[in-house]
């Protein structure tokens, strides 16, 4: 499914109105009747409602709405905020309209007039959010500020129009304040800024509204972000042929686990093997090979000499390069340990391996001192970084990273020419091309050590068995979230851990791909 930035979506109504000759006005109709479509099934005829308006065209919307309840028998008060005298074209004829029909409207343009703006929202049920859509340019201020204050404090429940105004539409952000809706409904395309984080807490339900635009528009575009829906995910995991062997399904090499952190290792080779994956081989220093061999039976090792106590080291290189040339995917990072011995590892690999290949943990930890090596790659690399390694490996802060989050996937994906996974509460999947891919389930749950090394595997295990690595990465990041999602649902986000992950794995892509 695809999702939009603002200026995306301007073009798409410009195209509309001016190319196919569908004017503004009924397409703000139609955004208007959508809204009013929601609110009907969930309101009675004893409803009241406020209808909260500004002078561009989600303001529009909300003169439109204001019409149709009104002539639907319910009990309206609109209120514009800002000089009526600047209301945009299209708004305006509407709002002419809602005059001529004598519905209540009050002005509010500075403090005084919030008293009259209080009283309406505490005999409302319902108050419809109109102040702005995807035209906010810059931080609310002054009087618009109050006024979303005054929503947020007195409503009882809040519908807001596109975009919960003060939510930038680009990224979710918060432009100094924003209004926390009990439902959002948006037209034509789902904005970033519904589905990245504040935002998409802010537009509570999110409902996506038919508005006309045509099909071709929106083809035309060539839209580079989409949302990740099961039906991507279904179509690009292979059929496993009954005339098979473990051949079939790929062979992944991994260097993962060191002293104290065998964990990640066996997370990430379980969840692999959970996947599909026919053969998984794990080089490992020989000190933990047999904890390895306990816990994960299947898992094949590679037990290497040591450096120092469960550290390999660069001496073993020609083994691990060796091992390459039958592998279809080499996965390196989770739990290896931020030395200098894996940094000499990592660097060999880069440059020698033309295989496809994951990075994670700290293989980013130890790449990110040296991001260039990557422009020596031979071959497709996934990389999985969280926010604070992307913060490591980009030198931009968390904070930063948070705000932007499909700008900085995507330019490291550009610049650097990976697949970049950028792990958070919405996953966000960018490729070297520009095309990025959002990640809408998951949980807080899911927040815990171990649940990224599952990921890992996963990716792994479907590289392996031929997926593309980008295909491979999108469906690995949902199939993840959606396990994680199953397991809470029984258990709840506080005792989920990565192990119950690895358990539910089987069931979940079994229900996905249907076989
Ligand atoms: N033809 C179209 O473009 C359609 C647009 N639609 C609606 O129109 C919206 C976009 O309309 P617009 O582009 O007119 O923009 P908006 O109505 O979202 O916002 C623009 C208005 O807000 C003011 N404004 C912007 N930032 C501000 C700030 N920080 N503080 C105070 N005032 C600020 C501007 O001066 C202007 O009056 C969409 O979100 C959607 O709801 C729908 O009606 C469908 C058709
Ligand atoms: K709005």
């Amino acid at each position: 499914m695809k999702v939009v930035l603002n200026e995306e979506m301007r073009k798409i109504d410009k195209t509309t109105i001016e190319k196919y000759g569908i004017p503004g006005i009924i397409l703000m109709e139609n955004a208007g009747l959508g809204v009013v479509e929601e609110i009907i099934k969930d309101f009675k005829r004893d409803s009241n409602f406020t209808i909260i308006c500004g002078r561009g065209n989600n303001g529009g919307d909300g003169f439109v709405i204001a019409r149709h309840l009104y002539n639907k028998g319910y009990n309206v008060k609109v209120f514009i905020v800002g000089d009526s005298r600047d209301i945009s074209k299209d708004a305006l004829i509407n709002f002419k309209i809602i005059q001529n029909l004598n519905i209540n409207i009050t002005n509010i343009l500075d403090e005084k007039d919030l008293l009259k703006l209080k009283e309406g929202i505490l005999s409302s049920t319902v108050v419809i959010d109109a102040l702005f859509g995807t035209g906010l340019s810059s931080e609310v201020k002054g009087i618009a500020s109050e006024v979303i204050k005054y929503m947020n404090k007195y409503s009882k429940y809040i519908f807001s129009v596109d975009v919960p105004s003060g939510i930038c539409g680009d990224n979710g952000q918060v432009c100094s304040l924003a209004v926390k809706a009990d439902k959002t409904i948006t037209f034509g395309l789902k904005k970033c800024g519904n589905i990245l984080y504040p935002g998409a807490e802010y537009c509570g339900e999110l409902i996506l509204k038919d508005i006309g635009i045509p099909r071709e528009v929106v083809d035309l575009m060539n839209l580079k972000f989409n949302i990740i829906t099961e039906e991507i995910v279904k179509d690009s995991i292979p059929i496993r042929k009954k005339d098979s062997h473990k051949g079939s399904y790929g062979k992944a090499n991994v260097i993962a686990g060191s002293f104290g952190m065998t964990g990640a290792a066996i997370l990430t080779c379980k969840s692999a093997l959970r996947s599909g994956l026919g053969l998984l081989r794990l080089y490992i220093a020989e000190s933990l090979n047999f904890i390895i061999k306990t816990n994960v039976p299947e898992a094949i090792t590679v037990p290497l000499g040591e450096i120092r106590k469960g550290v390999i080291g660069i001496n073993n290189i020609r083994e691990i390069l060796e091992g390459t040339k039958d592998a279809d995917v080499l996965t390196i990072g989770p739990g290896c340990g931020n030395t200098s011995e894996l940094s000499e590892i990592l660097k060999r690999i880069i440059g020698e391996v033309d295989k496809p290949m994951v990075i994670d943990a700290d293989g980013l930890n130890v790449l990110s001192k040296n991001v260039e090596w990557l422009s020596k790659k031979k071959s497709e690399i996934v990389i999985t970084p969280h926010l604070g390694e992307m913060s490591r490996l980009t030198g931009l802060s968390i904070e930063e990273i948070k705000r932007n989050p499909i700008e900085v996937a995507k330019n490291f994906a550009q610049k650097w020419n990976v697949i970049t996974v950028l792990k958070s509460a919405r996953t966000i999947i960018a490729s070297p091309k520009g095309e990025v891919f959002i990640n809408v389930n998951g949980n807080p749950g899911m927040a815990t050590a171990g649940c990224g090394d599952v990921l890992t595997g996963i990716i792994t295990g479907f590289i392996a068995q031929g997926i593309e690595p980008l295909k491979a990465a999108i469906i690995s990041v949902y199939i993840h979230g959606l396990t994680g999602d199953r397991v809470a649902e029984k258990k709840g986000e506080y005792g989920l851990v990565a192990g119950d992950i690895i358990e539910k794995l089987p069931y979940t892509i079994k229900d996905v791909i249907g076989r």
